[in-house]
Order: C-alpha cells, then structure tokens, then sequence
C-alpha cells in the first residue's frame, strides 16, 4: 500500500458555523476504545511491521478521519434540503439505510425537506424529475422489513449536467448517494460539475455492494444477509447429492469479480467440496484438473458438492465478443452450467453416471430484507452519512474500517478492487474447510 496521509484526506465545503444538536452531548467526549473524537483519526495499518516499514513519526501514519457527530455543522439545520438516491443492483439493508438518513435527519437535524430520487441517477434527470418524492418518517416507518429499496434503482449512464440541474431546482444542500463503485463513479462526476459551478452541495456516498468488493470497508453491509441466504442453497444441494447415485451438487453465486459470498457461504455450512473463485484461476482438464478432482471425491465418498462465483473461469468460456450492461459492466458466461455439462460428460466417459443437481440462486440472495446485524449495521452507516453532510464533508464515502465507522475520499472506493487474496487467510480458511487442493492444475 503506498498511501500517503494526504491521499485520505477528505474534502470540506467550509468552515462548520452552527451549533450541531448534539454539540452538548460531545462536550466531554474524548476518545477511549469506544469512540474516537471528531479530532481524532484512525490508523489505516494494523501490523507492528507495516507501521514500522512505513517509518515516519505516529502523526505523520496513513489514518482516516473519524466519523460521528460534529459539535458544529456546515449547514443551517433548519434551512437545508437533502436528496437520496439508491444506484446499481439491489443489496439487503438499502431500504434500512434511507430509514436511518430519514429519521436522523428528521428527528435530530430537523431538516426542512428529505426528497427521494426514484429508480437511480436516473430519477434526477429532467424526464423523470416530477416522479421525485418526499421522504418523512411516515414514509420510511417500516420499510427496513422489505427487501429491495422504496426509491428502487437503475444502471446506465446520465448527464451529470442534467443530474446537477435538478439539485439546484430542488434547492438541495446535501445529496447521499447509496451505491457500489459505478455510483460513486457517477457522484464523483456531480462533484466535479458541482464544483465547476462553485456551488454549495455536498455529495455522500454509502457504500452498497453484496460481492462485498469495495476497498477501505470491512465486510459491506448487507453482505452478511446475502451468503446466510447463500448457505440454504449449498445445504439443498448436499441432501440431494448425498441421496442420489453420484451425486453432483452445484451452485452458482454472485460475485463478479470478488469470491467472498462463495467463501463464506461454503464457510458457514462446510458442506462443500470445491470452492471456485475468479481470483484463483482453474483448469479442468489433467491429472491435477477440476475434473478428476471431481472424480476423485466421487469414488470416494459417492457425491460432490461444488460452490461456484459466477465470474469464476470466465477464460474458459468461449464466448462471441465481450458484451457490457447498461452501466458498462461486462456480462459474464454461464460458469455454472458450463461445469454442469463439462462434469456430466466427465463422470459419464469415467463410467460414474452422475445425478446433477444445479442451482442458480442469483436474485434470491441479494432481493431479501437484512438480517439483524445487517440492520444495525446499516443504520450506523445511515447516520455517519448525515453527520458526514451536514458538517460539509464531500466526495466522502463513509466506511467502517476495522470496526471504527471514518471517512474516506471517494476516489479511493473507486481506485481498486476488493478481492480474495489467493495467499490470505480467507482462502487459506476455505482450502482447510473443503480439503481442495490450493491450485488447480498448472
Ligand atoms: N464511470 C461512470 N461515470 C458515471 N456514472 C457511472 C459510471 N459507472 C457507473 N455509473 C453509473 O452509476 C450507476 C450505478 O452503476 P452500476 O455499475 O450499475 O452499479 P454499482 O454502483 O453497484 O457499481 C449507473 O447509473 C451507472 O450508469
Ligand atoms: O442482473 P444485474 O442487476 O445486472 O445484477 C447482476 C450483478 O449484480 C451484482 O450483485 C453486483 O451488483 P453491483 O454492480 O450493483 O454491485 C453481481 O454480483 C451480479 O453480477
Ligand atoms: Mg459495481
């Protein structure tokens, strides 16, 4: 990691001016191993050796700045509008997020309007401006119990320009964006016509991705709730493969890049046999192959159960040109039946006719309503966000980073990808639990 100190900075509006409601509250607060002062910031590093490697005095170490309630706020309470907006697929726990902005803004900021964009960037274009709505705490009583988002959302490109007109016609102070990567692409392109039009709006990002793939976060929200899901799917198949003669249990989860939802989920139930992540490359074919792998475990034990990221072994997949979503994603082949066939014809030539059960549980995982500890977690991030706002922050997302809720610039969200490290702990964790080889193959 070559990240300086300046590179987390986080940049402000200006000077905060008025009294915050919970300025009395703070008064006495200093940090302690449960809170960490608005002055305070949080070390970046966790290792004795990367702290010394970096050899500079403690002040000068890459740290975050805290997030949490400020004693003073950059906007007048009663005189600021926000806008919410919920961008890219759906992730549980969205919906508990625009609860928590909406009842912290309300019942603590007393704000003078909360508007909710409908369908992604696309609700702020000028075609769709008139579908905008008016968020109160009746609107969000108890939509944490729904899955999904009451804004719903979108992909596809907008004209930032367009985007940036409404906000001004709305006479919107702060917008929170709830987003993955592509989002915060997006709010940073608002941020750089805000900023052209020297105006006053803040822009806050919360990060949202179930592949749980965005850096400087721990495990993003929602993703917890999405492999639990995940697990149900892995312990159907085990039953069906154990019942059957050669019994071959697949399923294929999400996760684009990143393989975490396919860890944990194979993790949490230890029922798999075979984990397959796009981190770590595999081949089929060969003694050391999937396949004989495969028929290993078969003659050993009379069935299998194989646990798949659907952006695993793209490279094997003949596919004619490379086609992208509306947001410029890359649409992936289907890994999953491609093992299905490529196993089929393997275990039948090798006289094992296997039974093949294939799940593909894609929506189902990521359309359900957060579990608690996604809830609690979501709701904290809710109001980090409008501590964030009010005091001024902009192009900041806010994070937890090692258990302590801080701000990063939002360029750094948008700078890497997280992903399984094929010599870290986790993939370690998974080769113990599945007793798979580490590689495939050469
Ligand atoms: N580079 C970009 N510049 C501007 N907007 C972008 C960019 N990438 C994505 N977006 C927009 O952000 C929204 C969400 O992006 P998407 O990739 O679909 O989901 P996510 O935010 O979950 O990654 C879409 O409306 C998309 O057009
Ligand atoms: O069918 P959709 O909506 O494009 O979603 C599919 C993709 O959405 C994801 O859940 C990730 O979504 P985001 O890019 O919005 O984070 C992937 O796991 C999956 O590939
Ligand atoms: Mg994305």
């Amino acid at each position: 990691m070559t990240l300086e100190l300046d590179d987390l900075r986080v940049r402000s509006l200006g000077d905060c001016r008025y009294d915050s409601p919970f300025a009395e509250m703070l008064a006495t607060k200093r940090t302690s191993p449960h809170y960490v002062h608005e002055d305070d910031r949080v070390l970046v590093d966790d290792t004795v050796s990367v702290l010394l490697e970096r050899g500079v005095p403690i002040d000068q170490l890459p740290s975050l700045e805290a997030a949490g309630p400020r004693r003073k706020v950059y906007f007048d309470p009663d005189a600021t509008s926000v806008g919410i907006v919920t961008c890219g697929g759906l992730c549980p726990g969205l919906n508990d997020v625009i609860r928590g902005i909406v009842q912290e803004l309300t019942e603590h900021y007393h704000v003078a309007h909360i508007y909710g964009f409908r369908n992604g960037y696309a609700g702020l274009t000028r075609k769709h401006r008139e579908r905008v709505v008016e968020l109160d705490l009746h609107a969000v009583r108890d939509i944490n119990n729904d899955g999904g988002t009451i804004l719903g959302s979108s992909r596809g490109d907008q004209d930032p320009g367009e985007m940036v007109d409404t906000l001004v016609e709305l006479g919107i102070d702060v917008l929170f964006v709830i987003g993955g990567d592509g989002s915060m692409r997006g709010a940073m392109k608002l941020t750089s016509v805000i900023d052209e039009r020297g105006l006053d709006i803040a822009v806050i990002g919360i990060p949202k991705t179930i592949d749980n793939d965005l850096p400087y976060t721990d495990q993003s929200f929602g993703f917890q709730t999405a492999f639990a899901q995940a697990t149900e799917f892995i312990a159907s198949v085990f039953v069906e493969s154990q019942a059957a003669e050669n019994g071959v249990g697949i399923v294929k989860l999400m996760g684009r890049h990143s393989g975490f939802i396919a860890c944990y989920a194979a993790l949490s139930n230890n029922d798999a046999d075979f984990v397959l992540i796009p981190e770590v490359p595999f081949v089929l074919d060969g003694p050391d192959g999937v396949l004989r792998r495969v028929e290993d475990h078969v003659r050993r034990h009379g069935q299998v159960v194989l646990v798949v990221a659907e952006g695993a072994g793209q490279e094997l997949l003949e596919q004619e040109g490379q086609t992208t979503d509306a947001s410029g994603n890359t649409k992936l082949g289907d890994i999953g039946l491609y093992l299905k066939e490529k196993i089929t014809e393997h275990l039948t030539e090798v006289d094992l006719p296997p039974t093949v059960r294939y799940l593909d549980p894609s929506y189902a995982i990521r359309s359900v309503a957060a579990n608690a500890y996604d809830s609690v977690y979501c709701v904290r991030l809710a109001h980090a966000a409008v501590h964030a706002g009010m005091a001024g922050r902009t192009e900041t997302v806010v994070v937890r980073w090692r258990r302590r809720f801080v701000h990063i610039p939002m360029a750094l969200i948008t700078g890497h990808r997280n992903q399984v490290d094929p010599d870290g702990d986790l993939w370690m964790s998974v080769i113990e639990a599945t007793g798979q080889p580490a590689t495939f193959g050469a």
